[in-house]
């Protein structure tokens, strides 16, 4: 981790522990942190940070566990499955506390490029790529206008329909590496045209990560196509 990164992680565990603080005492919130409340109160109030290890317990830790939490209690799965999560795609500053957790907490490589696809993936890449300080590219099912060169990944979804995604090719350069982020995987079709992209750019996989699970389907898919890590935040059904 390079300085800015340090003081970045020590911020997040002030925000952490400030979203935390919201529903508890600072005894409580001692409790569940294993911290002093004097401490805590200093971290809360940003007379003081975290040094960097505590601020990594912090984020890494306890900041998965609540926000998978908090996650949880932002999605709405209807009777058919689908998930809606705009509480949670729409919410910046709650994507903003995630995105130390992603990357402190999964074991992706530090990437050059955050892909998604659009639309819904945009707002949580824009958090991991505004925290890892790197480009945020999205995928298109149309190609963009005065867009000369695009990489381009077709699949027939098992829908029967034919998908194709287009990437401007000045997105990704050779052997970047490429954190895949998207808001939900389900079947995993979405993650595979973007690993496709990944490929035909010569650049590597850093990791594949979504906010939700709707089953394990797609991750499985995932880890088929790429050595890289696989995960999400939540797993709904
Ligand atoms: N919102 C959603 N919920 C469940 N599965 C999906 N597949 C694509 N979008 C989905």
């Amino acid at each position: 981790m390079n300085r800015a990164e340090k003081a970045a992680l020590q911020l997040r565990a002030v925000d952490v522990l400030r979203m935390l603080k919201e529903t508890r005492t600072y005894d409580e919130l001692a409790e569940t942190t294993g911290l002093p409340a004097g401490d805590l109160n200093r971290y809360v109030n940003g007379h003081v940070l975290p040094g960097t290890e505590r601020a990594r317990d912090v984020v890494e830790e306890l900041g998965h566990e609540a926000l998978s939490g908090e996650l949880e209690a932002r999605i709405r799965v209807d009777d058919e499955g689908y998930v809606d999560n705009s509480a949670a795609v729409f919410d910046q500053p709650f994507l903003d506390l995630v995105a130390p957790v992603v990357a402190n907490g999964f074991d992706f490589e530090r990437p050059d490029v955050v892909l998604t696809a659009a639309t819904d993936g945009i707002t949580l890449a824009a958090s991991l790529a505004s925290y890892y300080g790197t480009r945020c590219v999205y995928a298109k099912k149309r190609k963009e206008t005065a867009v000369e060169e695009f990489i381009e990944a077709r699949e027939r979804l098992q829908s029967g329909i034919e998908l194709t995604y287009y990437l401007p090719e000045s997105a990704i350069d050779d052997g970047d590496a490429v954190l895949v982020v998207d808001d939900l995987i389900r079947s995993g079709e979405t993650q595979e045209l973007l690993l496709d992209i990944v490929e035909t750019a010569d650049a590597d996989a850093a990791g594949v990560f979504a906010l939700i699970a709707a089953g394990e389907e797609g991750m499985q898919r995932a880890r088929e196509q790429t050595d890289a890590p696989v995960g999400a935040l939540t797993t709904v059904y």
